[in-house]
């Protein structure tokens, strides 16, 4: 029972009212925060940091120049990003799936399929007012048609949900299992399936219970799956609570930030809620080894002499990787389309593993 309901009469009425409101103007704050990812990618995207041919298709506004250390930030996060995903794929041949958490206007489905790297269900996720904004994106006229890149024609129901063969976008509020849950299955969702899940800044906006919540429940349900986690760490520094105040100032709270602390906080949250193996990679590593092929490019860009802002950045992003197996043949050799867990960490051979396995 929700607590105001054992308040009668006008006093219950006006909390309950007063309750509400706070809590549509945080989501909204949150919703927000959506907008300003994708002007950043797309700030990233009109320099050259990196091609993204499909996020025009999302923005409506003028994009402003952003920072030469911002652009980079975007440019890493992307990058490894597509990197763990591309492994993901490539290592199960594609007979996986992948499910992004808070997703707002990401354009990866359409970057892979772009690129010839197609996955039997691609799952998209967010508020559905967001969703339902993304939907119009989606099928308004207009060069690249996206469209077109579906397997099947797309059926749009309550203007927030599409389904379109291997593409699905659902509006559900993730901090409410029952919702995610019903609108996973509505999707087809096949919990035997390797699948990849995809949390990509989002968890910062979810108080610690919920996302637990979450992750409890993903582990039970999924029989072979990989997390992404991308998000702040080392929060607690003089950046971090800068990082922090800007947001506040926005009206965004963060009462995920609890768990952003350090790799132990990181590694803790998935341990606690059943993932087995869990490995942090501070951005700066990442940027130092998994991408280390692009960076001199990358630094030229804007002619960057002073790296001293990116490092300070990137020291405060994590990609947290976190796996959980439960089939029973994960124990034993690759192949059939079976990777063992361990195999699974999608930075293996490229990152020096300096994070404690668990
Ligand atoms: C900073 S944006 C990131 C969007 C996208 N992942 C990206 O990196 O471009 C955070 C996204 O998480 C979504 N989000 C936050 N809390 C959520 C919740 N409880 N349920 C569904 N989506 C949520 C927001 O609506 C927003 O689209």
């Amino acid at each position: 029972m929700e607590s105001e309901a054992i308040l009668d009469g006008e006093l219950g009425e006006e909390i309950a009212t007063r309750r509400r409101s706070h809590s549509f103007s945080d989501d909204y704050s949150v919703q927000k925060t959506n907008d300003d990812a994708t002007h950043c990618k797309a700030a990233a995207v009109q320099l050259g940091y990196y091609k993204d041919e499909f996020l025009n298709r999302f923005i409506t506004e003028d994009v402003i120049r952003r920072d030469p250390e911002i652009n980079i930030g975007y440019w890493a996060r992307v990058a490894s990003i597509s990197t763990a995903v591309d492994r993901f794929v490539l290592r199960h041949q594609g007979k996986c799936q992948i499910i992004s958490l808070g997703c707002g206007f990401d354009t990866l489905y359409w970057r892979q399929k772009a690129a010839g790297k197609h996955v039997q269900k691609f799952v998209e996720v967010d508020f559905s007012s967001v969703t339902a904004r993304k939907i119009k994106h989606i099928m308004k006229p207009g060069q690249p048609n996206l469209v077109e890149y579906f397997t099947e024609k797309p059926k749009d129901r309550q203007h927030a949900d599409l389904h379109a063969g291997d593409y699905h976008l659902v509006g559900a509020d993730i901090r409410q299992w029952n919702e995610l849950e019903t609108k996973l299955e509505a999707c087809g969702i096949d919990a035997n399936l390797p699948t990849l899940f995809l949390a990509e800044c989002v968890f910062p906006y979810i108080s610690v219970d919920a996302t637990d919540k979450l992750l409890k429940e993903l582990a039970e349900m999924f029989q072979c799956a990989v997390f992404l986690n991308y998000e702040q760490i080392n929060v607690t520094d003089r950046f971090g609570k800068i990082m922090e105040e800007n947001l506040e100032h926005r009206n965004v709270q963060l009462p995920g930030f609890a768990a952003c602390v350090n790799e132990d906080t990181h590694i803790e949250r998935f341990v606690r809620n059943g993932w087995k193996e869990v490995k942090v990679f501070d951005m700066n590593e990442v940027y130092n080894s998994v991408l280390n092929g692009e960076t001199t490019r990358i630094e030229k860009i804007e002619k960057l002499d002073e790296m001293l802002l990116v490092r300070q950045l990137l020291l405060h992003y994590a990609l947290v990787m976190a796996i959980n197996d439960r089939r029973p043949t994960a124990s034993a050799e690759e192949g059939n389309g079976h990777a063992a867990a361990g195999s699974l960490n999608l930075f293996a051979s490229s990152a020096p593993s300096s994070q404690t396995p668990v």
